[in-house]
């Protein structure tokens, strides 16, 4: 897999070294190549803003800070420095790289109180006092420091991490932290990027490549990845000259009752669109015209209950099962279901009232096959694994729940997590807030179950699924906007998707 790992901020030094001893580079060129492409992405940013004022720490996320700034006095802008030095104990590049600004003219600011922190009017904010250095909660002179910023209405831009935020788990973390607008960070995002909590620190943020070496960063071990074009669609399986449609899967979808008929419907589009040889949509029997009207290139299998779900009779010609999505929860379902699990042995994705019914009984929980995909929202989550204290808590919980039960656990938000059984997680980066509606779900779940049945594992079913629905999300959203955007429409614009994804392929194959 290519260098899509998040490591945690505490190995970035041994990354930095062995950059440093390797390449070679000095510590001082690298930190020259960092401040570069950060210089360069500020001003494509901010490309009518004239002032700038860098607020520089003592580690070398201030010297990063200095290099910036001499770069944009470089360029004629009117820059200012302030330093924020407790001490004059600088690290080694960091009082290099002020010395370097000072002795070519720049305006230097030594602030020993944060009251006579003064930025100009209308100027840019650099926020370089700590990067991914912190080890500790920011208090004291510099707590005070950063929640003066705070209270200003000038625009924040972060060099690597907002100043104050652990690159991981703040969950104790009781000290000052800047509110960036924007964060540019370097090489990889952070995890604590990942979860919405953090999101008034960060911003948008963006990752700028300072080439790291390559060897490196593929051999370090990382326990947390992000999901790329790149990564997602080689993982795609692309079907052959001789494929048939009994060879490219068939996939069974146990899905809607009578007061949930939308729910089916969605789902029976998402798998239709997703590459399944034949789908084939068990319904209670009210249902049973409506599916055969909306997605008429399913199967309908009817249920005994006229209702809701009561079970399956006929398994033998299925690869992969999706069952949940607008089931309810009712004692006939939960029988249902447990008859299901008690037979089925292979490829599965659990959503929606599936996993409300599991929560509700952990003798099903354990009935679950190995390499199960679950597919729950935070609600239903906590649900199945308890009450978690903050993100990276349930980060952690969601690590947990899937080693324990052998399962693939995708847990939905704005970057969507996939937690295995092995102890990874991968963090998905397409989608938008116009996704977040009723039925987005279901439609993740008919994918993901005709990705099981064509061929894909569990792994790369819900890695390729989720990217793909954020993707045709992001596509509704672009052309009927966030607000304008329906779960349908996601299933209508896959399509584009596998097109894209394809293709890439092939040209690779080349
Ligand atoms: N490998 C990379 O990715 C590179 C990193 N560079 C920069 O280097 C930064 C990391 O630099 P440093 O390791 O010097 O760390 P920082 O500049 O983030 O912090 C400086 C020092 O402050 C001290 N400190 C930590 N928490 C504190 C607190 N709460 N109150 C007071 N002091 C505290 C620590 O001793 C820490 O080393 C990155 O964020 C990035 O900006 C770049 O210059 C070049 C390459
Ligand atoms: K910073």
């Amino acid at each position: 897999m290519k260098n899509n790992k998040i490591f945690k901020t505490s190995d970035l030094q041994k990354l930095d070294k062995y950059t440093i001893e390797n390449e070679p580079v000095t510590s001082l060129d690298l930190m020259e190549r960092a401040a570069t492409v950060f210089t360069e992405k500020l001003l494509i940013f901010f490309p009518n803003s004239h002032i700038f004022n860098i607020l520089a720490g003592s580690g070398n996320n201030g010297g990063d800070g200095y290099v910036v700034a001499r770069l944009l006095h470089q360029k004629g802008l009117n820059v200012k420095a302030f330093g924020l030095h407790e001490n004059d104990c600088l690290s080694p590049d960091c009082a290099v790289n002020r010395k370097r600004f000072i002795d070519m003219g720049g305006c230097y600011i030594e602030v020993k109180n944060p009251d006579n922190l003064q930025p100009d009017e209308n100027s840019v904010l650099v926020d370089a006092i700590f990067g991914a250095g912190l080890n500790r909660p920011v208090t004291g002179f510099l707590g005070d420091i950063i929640h003066r910023i705070n209270c200003l209405s000038h625009p924040v831009v972060a060099i690597d991490m907002p100043s104050g935020l652990m690159g991981e788990d703040n969950g104790e973390n009781n000290g000052a932290i800047i509110k960036a607008d924007y964060t540019f960070t370097f090489q990889f995002p952070k995890l604590a990027f990942m979860f919405p909590e953090n999101v008034v620190y960060v911003g948008h943020w963006e990752v700028l490549d300072i080439r790291l070496h390559p060897i490196i960063l593929r051999e370090y071990p990382a326990a947390y990845y992000y999901l790329t074009e790149e990564v997602v669609a080689s993982r795609l399986l692309i079907p052959g000259k001789f494929s048939h449609k009994g060879t490219l899967g068939n996939t069974l979808l146990i899905v809607g009752s009578y007061s949930m008929m939308g729910a089916a419907m969605l789902a029976a589009k998402g798998a239709i669109r997703s590459g399944t040889g034949l789908l084939s949509v068990h319904v209670p029997r009210k249902l049973k015209e409506m599916i055969h009207l909306s997605v008429p290139e399913a199967l309908v299998e009817v249920d005994r209950n006229e209702f809701c779900f009561s079970g399956v009779d006929n398994l033998s010609r299925i690869q992969a099962v999706g069952i949940g999505s607008g089931i309810g929860t009712s004692p006939v379902t939960a029988e249902g279901i447990r008859q299901l699990l008690s037979v089925w042995r292979g490829k599965i994705v659990l959503d929606a009232d599936a996993l409300n019914l599991l929560a509700a009984d952990s003798g099903l929980l354990e009935l679950l096959p190995k390499g199960a995909v679950l597919t729950p929202h935070p609600k239903e989550f906590e649900r199945l694994a308890g009450k978690s204290v903050n993100d990276f808590d349930r980060l952690n919980k969601l690590s947990t729940f899937a080693s324990l039960h052998q399962v693939y656990v995708v847990l939905k938000g704005a970057h969507t997590i996939i937690a295995t059984p092995e102890g990874e997680c991968y963090f998905n980066m397409t989608g938008n807030p116009g996704m977040a509606k009723g039925g987005a779900g279901d439609v993740l779940t008919g994918i993901i179950a005709a990705l099981l049945a064509s061929g894909h594992s569990s792994l790369d079913a819900a890695i390729i699924g989720v990217y793909a629905h954020g993707w045709a999300g992001d596509l509704v959203a672009e052309e009927q906007g966030m607000r304008g955007t329906r779960a349908g429409d996601i299933a209508d614009k896959l399509g584009w998707v596998w097109k894209k994804m394809e293709t890439y392929n092939m040209a690779k194959q080349r």
